[in-house]
């Protein structure tokens, strides 16, 4: 098997524009343990995946995710000023919570309250929802190798592992809640108040069952285990993602005092004197609150590398052609390579987000590049209320990708960037974050603002995505204003 790594904005953009030749390959079937989802399978079959799923994240349910998210920082944010001295060193695990909770609820219309919810266990249950979804997350590749086989495993379980005994509950656990959150869904359905109903999962029974019911069956509809694959899916794909972006992001303005005077700025104006924020109203003009998103992804986006696959031997690449050619040939400046038979294309997105072709002092975490100002001075520097009308978020069509493009563009952007904003928001709204340290400093020092930096660079991409290798070591001070 040949690998081509490309880091190419041409090349990543045509790769992902034509999903019907650089298809998904077969190590994304792994993800199939509870059934074929959207995420895993390609062709008509993702096509009607894709419509059934698609409709699920609409504006009603980013309105919820909105005040979901608002309430679960609230929350967060009463527990991190209750410790002494405001110093907090769970903002990874907190973070993750928030996106469980806004999860659970616009996902799977049940809500939850910040300090119990996810992390206690139903009854009934040895495990918490969000431990049976760690513990999977956390030990994928078991978990790979017992979910299909899980009677099997069931049977030996003497013989097991402790990791392994773990892992056959969690999966049998998180199948437990998937089929009674399925079941109960069901119910609501059957009793005529489905309809009121706007979370991801109603949508995706609802439109199944009716389709199914109309005899559309294969046009239009999921199978029971396809449904559970794709809540599966929306679980993992949708949780640890946002988490993460959302504790980089808090590190990165703890430690970029500037940035985050910059961001509240426009906080403090966009929600003044408002205790109850508003979606349609606040979303749209938090910009710079999106440009701090933007810029997190950018060198700490969760998904670094995205593989495809071209479905026959030399299908045709265009790529951003090498400069020593251009300055010999007058020419175009791109041109087209054929990709020999059973190679796989790896597109190397972190490269992409930190060439300094596209990106000037590309290692430097600066949310201002996102923005433009369409002010007569182009001051985006300032922020007095015309400065901030304004401004306008920088749109890229190549060269910046966290969520993909193209048709298989993440389908729960929106999802992510609502609740990020949400978040952030409520929080910067009432407190500033300082970088600390465990032991004695009080959190404005250079040693606290040196630990969180090495902290931040020491990363990895282990499981599904990327994060800090020692979540537990970040600590920040949290000085209400
Ligand atoms: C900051 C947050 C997020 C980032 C950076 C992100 C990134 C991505 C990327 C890069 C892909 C394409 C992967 C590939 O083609 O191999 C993807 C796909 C997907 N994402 Fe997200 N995602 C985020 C949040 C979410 C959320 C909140 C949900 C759902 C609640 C979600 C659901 C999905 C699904 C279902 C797919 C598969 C789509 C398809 O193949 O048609 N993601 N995401």
């Amino acid at each position: 098997m040949n690998i081509i790594y490309t880091s190419d904005k041409v090349a990543v953009a045509e790769v992902l524009a034509k999903r019907k030749v650089f298809i998904k390959p077969k190590l994304y079937e792994m993800l199939n343990m509870f059934g074929k989802n959207v995420d895993t399978v390609n062709g008509e079959e993702w096509s009607r995946h894709r419509k059934i799923t698609a409709p699920c994240f609409n504006e009603r349910v980013s309105s919820f995710v909105w005040d979901e998210s608002v309430r679960q920082s609230q929350a967060m944010f009463s527990q991190w000023l209750a410790q002494p001295g405001g110093k907090v060193s769970r903002m990874v695990d907190d973070a993750r919570i928030v996106a469980l909770h806004v999860l659970y609820a616009a996902g799977f219309g049940v809500q939850h309250d910040f300090s119990g919810g996810a992390r206690v266990s139903a009854p009934g249950y040895k495990l918490s929802h969000r431990d049976t979804l760690m513990t999977m997350l956390n030990n994928f590749i078991a978990t790979m190798i017992v979910a299909p086989q899980e009677a099997i495993f069931d049977k030996i379980v003497m013989i097991l592992s402790p990791r392994m005994k773990s892992v056959l509950l969690a999966i049998q656990e998180f199948r437990r809640y998937t089929d009674e959150a399925i079941a109960s869904e069901r119910k609501l359905l059957a009793e005529d108040r489905g309809d009121q109903r706007h979370n991801l999962m109603s949508t995706l029974i609802r439109t199944s069952d009716q389709a199914k019911a109309d005899g559309a069956q294969s046009a239009l509809s999921l199978t029971d285990d396809e449904i559970k694959g794709n809540i599966f899916i929306f679980n993992v794909a949708g949780h640890d993602t946002t988490a993460n972006t959302l504790a980089y992001a808090f590190a990165l303005l703890a430690i970029n005092a500037d940035i985050q005077k910059w961001v509240t700025d426009e906080i403090d104006e966009v929600l003044e004197g408002d205790e109850s924020s508003v979606y349609e109203d606040a979303y749209p003009r938090l910009k710079r609150v999106m440009a701090v998103m933007y810029e997190t992804l950018r060198l700490f986006g969760p998904v670094p590398q995205i593989p495809r696959r071209p479905v026959t031997p030399n299908v045709p690449l265009t790529i951003t052609r090498p400069n020593a050619w251009t300055s010999m040939e007058f020419s175009s400046s791109t041109t087209t390579l054929l990709i020999p038979a059973n190679t796989l294309v790896n597109l190397n997105i972190h490269a992409m987000h930190t060439t300094p072709s596209t990106y000037t002092s590309p290692k430097v975490w600066n949310p201002k590049r996102w923005i433009t100002s369409t002010s007569p001075t182009g001051q985006s520097a300032s922020s007095d209320r015309s400065t901030l009308q304004n401004e306008k978020l920088l749109h890229m069509e190549q060269g910046f990708a966290p969520w993909a493009s193209g048709p298989r563009i993440c389908p729960g952007m929106k999802f992510a960037q609502v609740e990020f904003t949400a978040v952030l928001s409520t929080v910067l709204k009432r407190a500033r974050i300082a970088p600390s340290v465990k032991g004695g400093e009080d959190g404005s020092g250079m040693t606290a603002k040196t630990e969180v930096e090495a902290l931040l660079q020491d990363s990895h991409h282990i499981g599904a995505t990327v994060s800090m290798k020692r979540p537990e070591d970040l600590w920040l001070k949290v000085v209400e204003r």
